[in-house]
């Protein structure tokens, strides 16, 4: 549909994009990245033929531009203009009927039911009608920038060039803006300064330097950490998008040195109380975790290990967490909270310090319902037993780091079971766990670095003795307990 031959262009004699080759399928959605100055506007220009092309060719449907006459030209490609001062005394209404230009017939440029059906149209979609009688100068940018959207779509145009279409607008905005075009199908090439933006909403991206060609390809392949730090000279962390598969970039910004300087966490902030054990970070730490509240992957500074009794039973755990949780007044978005019927009492805990970095590992161990996750067919619950263990590291863990550390606690916990015989009461064989166990790895991302915590390193190693000791002595306790309730009765 568009296709750049070995494209130079620029300001006069001046050749500020160089040798640029592409083409872009019908209803693609191609984005154009680069730094400050790498010649993305300019490319524009040159595509929608406001700049000529001094060397190489731009077709459209095979044929170059500037065969096109201005009017058929503007029936195959629109520009979302930019915001002009001069434009400002015309109403919204005019601006956006100022699209179909290039579809009125005849000398006098007569206005058809098609031509208001669609203006109308464009605009609902496009939130613009409720301005339809406002001139441009009273509106706010983002609102001007959905004015000229509209205009364009109303073009009806094969190609759209967009040059930055977000830059004005709001959260909302810039969302239903995107969405807009990608439901419309149509063909857009756009420039774009928001990375994650561009990553979510493009097929392909094309990524300038200097005014030429960087690389062509899927976001995945353009957005990495190494390119991005090659063309605009920045540090980001790449990490996929939450709920689809498009990465997004995160730029670290630059801390004091006193942000950077290690720090630990020790037994000192762990308090073992009769209902909960708690530990207050005075910074949070990277977390992984399956806790009732806080699961999954944050930052937090708060750790709730709550007693609930043997019985407990609620339609919405959640809930009821996030209630107690408040009526302490622990901040809900700092905190992981677990729950369990196991005696604070018989909790254990151990600091283990090796050479350049240390864990504290805190469990509470029942193992009522011990199950063999391997052969049971389902949990069948008898008494209240769940193993919840907690290892903070101090040190700073890569992403496979914490995975690894789930790893080698899972099988410290599971070899304990296995030592100490603890069996499945349906399968009769060896329990690997409990079933509402829950696990929480968390690292102060300050000191030693670990890229791997398997156990071919000393850190896995480390986290799978210490959930191994801290588990082997909280069911001792655990299996002493039952039994001394037992000589009671
Ligand atoms: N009207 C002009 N006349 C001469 N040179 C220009 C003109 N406009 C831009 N340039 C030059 O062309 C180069 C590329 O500018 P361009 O606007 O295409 O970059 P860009 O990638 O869109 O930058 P930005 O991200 O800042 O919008 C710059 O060095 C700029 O100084």
């Amino acid at each position: 549909m568009l296709k750049l031959e070995r494209v130079t262009g620029g300001y006069f004699s001046d050749p500020i994009v160089q040798n640029i080759s592409f083409s872009v399928e019908k209803g693609e959605f191609f984005g154009i990245l680069g730094p400050n100055g790498s010649g993305k506007t300019t490319l524009l220009k040159i595509i929608s033929g406001i700049l000529p092309v001094m060397e190489g060719k731009i077709l459209i449907d095979g044929k170059e531009i500037h065969q096109y006459s201005r009017k058929k030209l503007a029936q195959k490609i629109a520009v979302l203009s930019q915001i002009s001062p001069q434009a400002f005394s015309y109403t919204v209404k005019e601006t956006v009927e100022l699209g179909r230009y290039a579809h009125q017939k005849g000398v006098f440029h007569q206005w058809t039911i098609e031509d208001e059906k669609i203006v109308q149209q464009v605009m609902e979609e496009t939130n613009t009608l409720h301005l339809q009688h406002a001139t441009l100068q009273e509106l706010s940018g983002g609102e001007q920038q959905r004015v000229y959207l509209a205009q364009a779509l109303v073009q009806q145009p094969d190609i759209l060039l967009l040059d930055e279409p977000t830059n004005h607008l709001d959260l909302a905005h810039q969302k239903n803006l995107l969405d807009l075009l990608k439901k419309q199908k149509l063909t857009v090439v756009s420039v774009f300064h928001e990375l994650n933006l561009a990553s979510l909403y493009c097929d392909r991206l094309l990524l300038l330097n200097n005014g030429r060609m960087q690389l062509l390809s899927s976001p995945d392949e353009v957005l990495t950490e190494s390119q991005i730090k090659e063309v605009y000279q920045t540090e980001v962390r790449k990490q996929a998008h939450y709920d689809i598969a498009k990465p997004q970039i995160h730029i670290k910004p630059e801390l004091d040195s006193s942000d950077e300087s290690r720090w630990n966490i020790d037994a000192s902030l762990l308090k073992i109380e009769k209902e909960k054990i708690v530990l207050q970070s005075p910074k949070a730490l990277r977390t992984v975790s399956s806790g009732v509240v806080g699961s999954g992957i944050g930052w937090r500074s708060v750790f709730i290990n709550r007693k609930v009794p043997p019985d407990y039973q609620h339609a919405r755990p959640v809930k009821e967490m996030e209630g107690y949780l408040a009526n302490f007044g622990f901040p809900l978005t700092q905190t992981v909270a677990m729950m369990t019927a196991v005696e604070m009492d018989d909790a254990c805990y151990g600091f283990y310090e090796e050479e350049d970095f240390s864990v504290l590992t805190v469990v509470t161990a029942g193992i009522g319902n011990a199950i063999d996750s391997t052969k049971a067919e389902k949990p069948v619950p008898v008494e209240v037993g769940t193993i919840n263990i907690w290892v903070f590291v101090n040190g700073k863990l890569s992403d496979e780091a914490f995975i690894q550390g789930v790893m080698t606690a899972t099988e410290g916990k599971a070899q304990v079971l296995r030592e100490l015989e603890i069996v499945d009461e349906e399968t009769k064989t060896i329990a690997t766990g409990t079933p509402t166990d829950s696990i929480l790895i968390a690292a102060t991302q300050s000191g030693r670095n670990f890229p791997y915590a398997g156990a071919a390193t000393d850190i896995g190693r480390c986290i799978g003795k210490s959930v191994y000791n801290e588990t082997k002595k909280a069911i001792e306790k655990y299996l002493q307990r039952k039994q001394k309730e037992r000589h009671r009765f």
